[in-house]
């Protein structure tokens, strides 16, 4: 299987750092949302973190002229007809996750892999909104992408393994550090980390510290680089929500039940660092 076009579907934090990433590894990149200024926001933030890397004397100008080249911006699905791959990369919605794979389904090419970046909901669910599910997998990158080494591989029940080989050997082109795991509510890294997070926004609700004396304790106590809740507005409190409901629907297990301060914010519209209030306010 040979990947040389592929299709980022959501130009959000994941999204826009997904395409960054292949842009640099020298696959032609096809960026798609909802609207063009959605679009442009995630080309906006590819161009800064390229910039960085400029002045930092790591690239040079035509180095990255040739990167952004390769990315084109897309508002159509129909644009998914000649690409060898998509990521898809948009909210984390089981509805609107099937609704996406079951329509490019019927655009891609017979041959295209279709991955989500998914960081809770089964794979095998969404492979069944389409008639590959052989062609269905995991590619579950870590934020902020252009910086952290995993992606976590998760085969369906049917993806094949030539699927599998194929998206590993990607990986690796793009300098990450492929881990294979099985699907299961949360995979690996969000069954363990975000209990974790939701425990840290429990003990925040009953008053057992400050948001700051918490985030205190796992950076310098655990050496963690972000406390939990830092972390929790990094990664966005909407997000952290899913992926715990995801866990207790899943196992159907209360240790998973979401902190209802949790609920607040999100209800609220503190999304965290992405709408300037979570935890923590962001001018
Ligand atoms: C929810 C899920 O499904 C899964 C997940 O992703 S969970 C979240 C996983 N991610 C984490 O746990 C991140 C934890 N935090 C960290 O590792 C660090 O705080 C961090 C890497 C984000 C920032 O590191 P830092 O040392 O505090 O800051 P800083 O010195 O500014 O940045 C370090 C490097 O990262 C780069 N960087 C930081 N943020 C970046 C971003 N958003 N995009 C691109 N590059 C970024 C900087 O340019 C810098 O690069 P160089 O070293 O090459 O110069
Ligand atoms: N945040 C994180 O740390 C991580 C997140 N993930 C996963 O990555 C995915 C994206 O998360 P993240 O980037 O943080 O979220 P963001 O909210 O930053 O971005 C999501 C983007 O997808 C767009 N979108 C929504 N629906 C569609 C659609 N039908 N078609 C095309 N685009 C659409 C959104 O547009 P609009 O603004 O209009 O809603 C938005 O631009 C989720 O599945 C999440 O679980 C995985 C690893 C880490």
């Amino acid at each position: 299987m040979i990947i040389q076009k592929v299709m980022v579907i959501g130009a959000g934090q994941m999204g826009s750092g997904i395409a960054q990433v292949c842009a640099q590894a020298g696959y032609e990149v096809v960026l798609n949302d909802l609207k063009d200024e959605f679009v442009d926001r995630g080309l906006h933030v590819i161009r800064k973190n390229l910039s960085r890397q400029v002045e930092k004397e790591r690239m040079t100008v035509e180095e990255m002229n040739t990167v952004l080249d390769r990315l084109t911006a897309s508002t159509e699905l129909t644009d998914a007809k000649d690409v060898d791959l998509v990521i898809e990369a948009a909210i984390e919605n089981m509805e609107i996750k099937a609704k996406l794979f079951a329509q490019l389904d019927e655009i891609a090419p017979r041959e295209a892999i279709l991955a989500s970046n998914t960081s809770s909901l089964p794979i095998t669910e969404i492979a069944a909104a389409t008639k590959r599910p052989e062609k269905v997998i995991g590619m579950h990158f870590m934020n902020p992408v252009p910086v952290m080494k995993l992606v976590e591989i998760i085969r369906g029940l049917a993806t094949s393994d030539e699927v599998y080989q194929a998206i590993e050997d990607m990986t690796k082109t793009l300098k990450k550090v492929p881990v294979e795991v099985n699907d299961f509510p949360g995979f690996v890294s969000n069954r363990i980390l975000m209990p974790m997070i939701n425990e840290a926004i429990y003990t925040l609700y009953e008053g057992v510290a400050t948001k700051e004396a918490i985030d205190d304790v796992m950076k310098l106590g655990m050496n963690h680089p972000m406390g939990p809740l830092t972390l929790a507005d990094f990664i966005g409190l909407d997000t952290c929500l899913y992926i715990m409901e995801t866990l207790h629907e899943g196992f159907g297990d209360t240790k998973y039940r979401p902190c209802p301060l949790l609920r607040k914010y999100v209800k609220a519209g503190w999304l965290g660092k992405k709408t300037g209030r979570g935890f923590y306010q962001y001018s």
